[in-house]
Parts: C-alpha cells; structure tokens; sequence
C-alpha cells in the first residue's frame, strides 16, 4: 500500500483552459478535527460589510486575514490587514508548500457558519496576486460544493469539497473561470477554509 497516495497523485479535474488539482486526504480525519477545533478557536473572525450596487450588506460568511507581510489585500471593496500568521497557520502553510513547490506569503480564511452563508461567482484575480495566481484551499469541517463555470464557454465543474482536502488552483484558472460556494438548506454545521495565496 502506497501511504503516501493521497498527498503525491492528486486529483487533477477535466478543465480546459485551467489548471485544478484535489488532494482529498491532505490531512487524515483526525489531524483535520484538531486543526478544525483550534482554528475555530484562535482565529481571529470578522463579518465585514460588503456593497453591492450602493447598498450595503453583512458579507455571508466571517473571514480572517493572516499573513507573513504587512501588504493588505482587497477584494470585493473590503481592504482587509493582516494579523501575523499563529504557529497553527505556518504548519499548515509548511505542509502546502512541500507539495505545491511555492511560498505562500498570505492566507484568507472563511468560516461558513451553515448552509445560509455561501461566497458568489468570482475570480480570484486582484492584481495584489500578479498574473496566474497559485490559489492553494484547505477543507476543514462540514463538506460543500465547489462550483465552477467557464467564463465564455459553455462549460461547468464541481466538486465537493472534505473534509481534510486541499485544492490547489494554478496557471489560467482564475482568468478562464469563476467559482463559488453555493448555500445550501441542507447543511446546519460550520466549514472551515483556508485559502493561501502570494500577494506581492
Ligand atoms: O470556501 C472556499 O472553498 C472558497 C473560498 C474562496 O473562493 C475565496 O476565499 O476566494
Ligand atoms: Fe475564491
């Protein structure tokens, strides 16, 4: 048997002009609960305001911004500063750079209370991130769906996301095609999701 499987033949899903690999087992069931618990815990969550078309609504989820740098990041016309990353975010981060052969300099992390908060259609493509942004996520907590559209193609993708996974998003992705996290009734439990990113 092959133990290390899930962390060096990923997954790598049918998208053209894209570039997504899945790790489903990055971090076995119990490593992923105790990551969950303590980023629950420790991380400093916010619900910001967001505008959309001049009104002003809570964003559907809470978020926190963690980085090695002090540089901001803005999207969605929230500009969000870093804390410092915790010990608990470096060895994860470690982790993903060993098989994602990059330094992360920054991590936005969500938290989904239930299936009522969600993140629309968008691209991860700020200029802070420079051209073909390396976007790498990590599934804690309750499993959601992850959908992706082609933005001129007639084109769709999902895939449901566990817990423990990591999705790593590459090359033309972000340029090519929008994502999303879609609510959902069914869900009442909480998610956790970390997304690394090199913001210059
Ligand atoms: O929750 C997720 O898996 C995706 C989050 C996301 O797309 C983002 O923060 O840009
Ligand atoms: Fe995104």
């Amino acid at each position: 048997m092959d133990l290390f499987a899930s962390q060096n033949s990923p997954i790598q899903l049918k998208m053209p002009d894209g570039d997504v690999c899945y790790y489903p087992h990055f971090y076995d069931s119990n490593q992923a609960d105790q990551l969950f618990k303590t980023l629950m815990e420790t991380i400093q969550w916010q619900q910001d305001d967001i505008k959309v078309f001049g009104k002003v609504y809570k964003q559907p989820r809470l978020t926190a911004l963690y980085a090695s740098n002090k540089n901001t990041y803005t999207y969605s016309n929230i500009t969000m500063t870093p804390h410092l990353f915790t010990d608990e975010l470096l060895l994860i981060k470690e982790k993903i750079e060993l098989v994602s052969s990059n330094t992360f300099t920054t991590c936005l992390l969500n938290l989904y209370r239930d299936g009522q908060d969600s993140n629309g259609w968008h691209a991860d493509n700020e200029k802070e991130l420079g051209p073909e942004p390396l976007i790498a996520s990590v599934s804690l907590g309750e499993e959601r769906w992850f959908h992706f559209k082609h933005r001129t193609k007639n084109l769709k993708q999902k895939i449901l996301l566990q817990h423990g996974s990591l999705l790593i998003m590459r090359g033309k992705t972000q340029e090519n095609w929008l994502h999303q996290i879609p609510k959902s009734k069914k869900i009442t439990k909480p998610r956790i999701n970390l997304t690394f990113r090199i913001i210059h």
